[in-house]
């Protein structure tokens, strides 16, 4: 007998639902800039090169379909941990690691919300910048932890509320966990510059709050892997012990293969062994253990000379090719004769730019010029093309002026 007359129809989801309605829309010159997936300059989603190369090797060598074990496949969570904190890292010579596979982001960020949950003692308080990610705060409630922000994003400059993050940080109380978005954060597309960084490293330190690292871009926000992980780096030669998500969604174009990984940084290997024993045991009752084939080519990527190689010209064009069409959106609203100032959307960095615009002046754009972005005025930059980046410029300045 059915029982489910209790079960109300729930909303779609804020980024993947955009995508939904853009489907649903039969305007030619319709605009998809909601999820934010790379797009090359005819509107296609891009294979990286280096992956269809690394794809070959691996069939070719005929790997069998075994278990990969609870932490996935071994030599990609050790080039994933030294791609993040680069290779020579004493955290890496002195194994104070504890390096899993996850599936992606978002299922890293889960194996660490579901550990902090269990394992955490000082605080069951995580604290997101405001605004962040829309999945951060159901993973993290879903785990089991209280969800709390600090100020981070200024809408009257469009750019980062320096002041308000120290004063609300500085407030924090100590144990708390402060998560961070290691480079181009999304939705804001707002980073802070290294020395600001060097900052919140410090009054994090002076309130004793645990740092967890969001990295779902690295390499693809400045085109460089080591510049994008500047912060994650400092703050472990500041003597932060980190919590670490990463993501190959994006920086490999793997987005459907689910390529992740989750760091906790430990204070001795003998540490880190008791707390490796915890993480899969959070892990075996969460999914037993991760799919191979996306390890697989990441790790043959980041382990082979000179597959790496063209991997990291390949990110850096994707990363390029963003960068320019910020300064076209910018030039075309310029040419269309808009007055407002628009340097954020090159001052912004990485996949998203937070145009400014408000939900009527977002809603105008869906409905009188098919153009879809989220509500919170998110445009993902990666969509838009030397073909449509014109229209788009209008379309802004048509809801703007
Ligand atoms: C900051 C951040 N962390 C983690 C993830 C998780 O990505 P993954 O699980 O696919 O590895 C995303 C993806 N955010 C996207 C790009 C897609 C999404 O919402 O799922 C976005 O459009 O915001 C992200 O933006």
């Amino acid at each position: 007998v059915a029982c489910w007359s209790n079960v109300e129809m729930g909303p779609p989801d804020a980024i993947l639902g955009v995508t939904e309605a853009f489907k649903r829309d039969n305007n030619p010159n319709k605009m998809n800039l909601g999820v934010g997936a790379y797009r090359d300059d005819d509107g296609k989603p891009y294979i990286l090169p280096s992956v269809l190369k690394a794809e070959e090797q691996i069939l070719k060598a005929k790997l069998d379909k075994e278990y990969a074990g609870i932490t996935g496949v071994p030599e990609f969570a050790k080039a994933a941990a030294e791609l993040a904190f680069g290779v020579g890292n004493p955290i890496l010579k002195d194994g104070l690691n504890v390096t899993t596979q996850g599936v992606s982001g978002t299922g890293s960020l889960r194996i660490g919300g579901a550990f902090f949950a269990k394992w955490y003692q000082p605080s069951k308080d995580f604290y997101l910048p405001s605004p962040s990610w829309g999945n951060h705060t159901p993973i993290f409630k879903h785990s089991g932890l209280e969800v709390k922000s600090y100020r981070y994003y200024d809408p009257s400059t469009c750019g980062f509320d320096f002041a308000g993050a120290l004063d609300d940080i500085s407030k924090i109380p100590e144990g708390s966990v402060i998560v961070l978005h290691a480079c181009a954060h999304n939705p804001t597309g707002v980073d802070p510059k290294p020395e600001q960084w060097n900052e919140l490293s410090a009054v994090i330190k002076k309130r004793k709050l645990f740092p967890f690292f969001d990295m779902a871009y690295q390499g693809f926000a400045s085109g460089d892997t080591d510049r994008d992980a500047y912060a994650l780096r400092q703050f472990v030669k500041d003597g932060h012990a980190v919590a670490l998500s990463q993501s190959f969604a994006k920086n490999m174009g793997l987005y459907g293969e689910r390529v992740g990984a989750f760091t906790i940084v430990c204070d001795s290997a003998e540490e880190a062994s008791r707390v490796m024993s915890q993480v899969k045991i959070v892990i075996r009752p969460m999914y037993s253990n991760p799919p191979v084939h996306g390890a697989r080519i990441a790790s043959r990527i980041l382990n082979t000379p000179e597959l790496r190689t063209q991997w990291l010209g390949e990110v850096k064009g994707m990363a390029d090719r963003i960068i320019s069409m910020r300064t076209q959106l910018k030039d075309g609203l310029a040419k269309e004769g808009s007055s407002k100032n628009w340097q954020h959307i090159t001052d912004q960095i990485g996949m998203f730019c937070f145009t400014g615009l408000k939900p009527d002046q977002v809603e105008r754009l869906t409905k009188e010029f098919s153009v879809y972005l989220t509500k919170d005025g998110r445009i993902s930059v990666a969509g838009l093309s030397s073909k449509n980046v014109g229209y788009l410029a209008k379309a802004m300045h048509e809801v703007t002026k």
